[in-house]
């Protein structure tokens, strides 16, 4: 069994649970926020940083490392923890939204999806068997299936043959998925309609899968239509799986997510704000480049002990923003990524307490008063 999840906790007022993820590349702990790192790379850490945060799990993804590197070269390599020197485990996603968000540029039939690169417009087409040659190929300790992930809003038909199409997939995924040192999780559709998420999970249970995927969320609806997908669906979740909530999120939605729950998330939000000059901080967002901060010679965030705010001023770090000195979000990147595993390391002891609804409500009140 290359992974599974241990249930060590459930917390007494939620379902919320603590564990313990093991796989070829070690053991995590759950609930689990996982850094994105699409290109085989968390942009701008190395390896040790990401760890230095909390980072212990990281993401990559099938359709841009197939489109480059190329999978056959990071094979070659020796897989991707030896290409990426990361020792720890490895999730790969499958590159379903990938393709599926771009939008025109991709032609879906039950055979696969016919897409062109964003980066040359050359013309590729996905199968479910190409996919899996792609995943096993990377080597990840966990890989996620084929899957169709369908629009917010969309038509119930649309949501109905996206989530067919889901099953069918998976199905020639796990026909073809080989590698014993590598586990292939399903992938559970159904859009934001409580009777087709509840066969969609039905079909792919049935499959057996070591883990399951939440996808088609965080896609544009409402935060309150999402929770409210998670309250119908989980109630039917085998306890003993790893519930893993694609592209969440942030900080309340991580947070809303475990009481509900989810033990893995992953989001390129951390990263992607700190990019543009923005961090979290207790009190909410702070856009360290905007010229309010000038000579604001504090820490982006007085209550934090990163390696940026114990270092660094909101002056010092917005001047290499504005002068696109690449320290600048470095240093917003270390701060991000270490605000969110602080908070997933503060959960999950909320959850060995329980008292997960009390640091839910202490929290939001006052990432949300700022
Ligand atoms: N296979 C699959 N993947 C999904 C993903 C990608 C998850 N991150 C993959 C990483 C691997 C590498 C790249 C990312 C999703 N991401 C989101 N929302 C992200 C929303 C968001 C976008 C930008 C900023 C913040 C939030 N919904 C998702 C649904 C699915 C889905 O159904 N199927």
């Amino acid at each position: 069994m290359p992974v599974k999840i241990k249930i060590e906790k459930k917390e007494k007022h939620t379902r919320a649970r603590l564990g313990k993820l093991t796989t070829p590349h070690g053991e995590v702990e759950t609930p689990i926020f996982m850094p994105v790192g699409t290109q085989a790379t968390v942009k701008t850490m190395t390896p040790e940083e990401v760890k230095e945060t909390g980072g212990r799990l990281v993401l990559s993804n099938t359709y841009h490392l197939y489109l480059r590197p190329g999978h056959d070269l990071v094979k070659e390599a020796g897989g991707l923890h030896k290409f990426m020197n990361w020792d720890g485990p490895i999730l790969t996603d499958s590159g379903g939204f990938q393709v599926f968000s771009l939008g025109p540029l991709r032609t879906i039939t039950e055979e696969g999806v016919e897409f062109r690169s964003h980066i040359d417009g050359s013309k590729h087409f996905f199968t479910p068997e190409k996919v899996m040659e792609i995943e096993q190929a990377l080597g990840a300790d966990i890989a996620m299936a084929f899957d169709e992930c369908a629009p917010y809003p969309c038509e119930k038909e649309y949501a109905v043959a996206a989530l067919e199409r889901t099953t069918r997939w998976a199905e020639r995924c796990k026909r073809v998925h080989k590698r014993e040192d590598q586990a292939l999780f399903g992938i559970i559709q159904g859009g934001v309609f409580p009777d087709l998420r509840e066969r969609s999970a039905k079909e792919l249970l049935a499959m057996d899968f070591p883990g399951y995927g939440i996808g088609g969320l965080s896609v544009g609806e409402p935060k309150e239509l999402m929770y409210e997908v998670l309250d119908q669906l989980m109630p039917i979740m085998p306890e003993d799986k790893p519930r893993y909530l694609m592209g969440v999120g942030s900080p309340d939605c991580l947070i809303e997510g475990v009481v509900r729950g989810v033990d893995m998330f992953d989001c390129v939000l951390p990263t992607r704000i700190a990019r543009n000059g923005t961090v979290f901080t207790h009190n909410g967002k702070l856009t360290v480049r905007n010229a309010e901060y000038a000579r604001d010679f504090r820490p982006m965030d007085q209550q934090c002990d990163c390696y940026a705010c114990r270092n660094y001023s909101r002056a010092y770090i917005r001047h290499l923003i504005k002068t696109d000195e690449i320290l600048g979000i470095r240093l917003t990147t270390i701060h991000n990524l270490h605000f969110i595993q602080h908070l997933m390391q503060n959960i999950r002891q909320a959850i060995r307490e329980d008292r997960l609804l009390e640091y839910r409500e202490d929290f939001l009140k006052v990432f949300n008063a700022g």
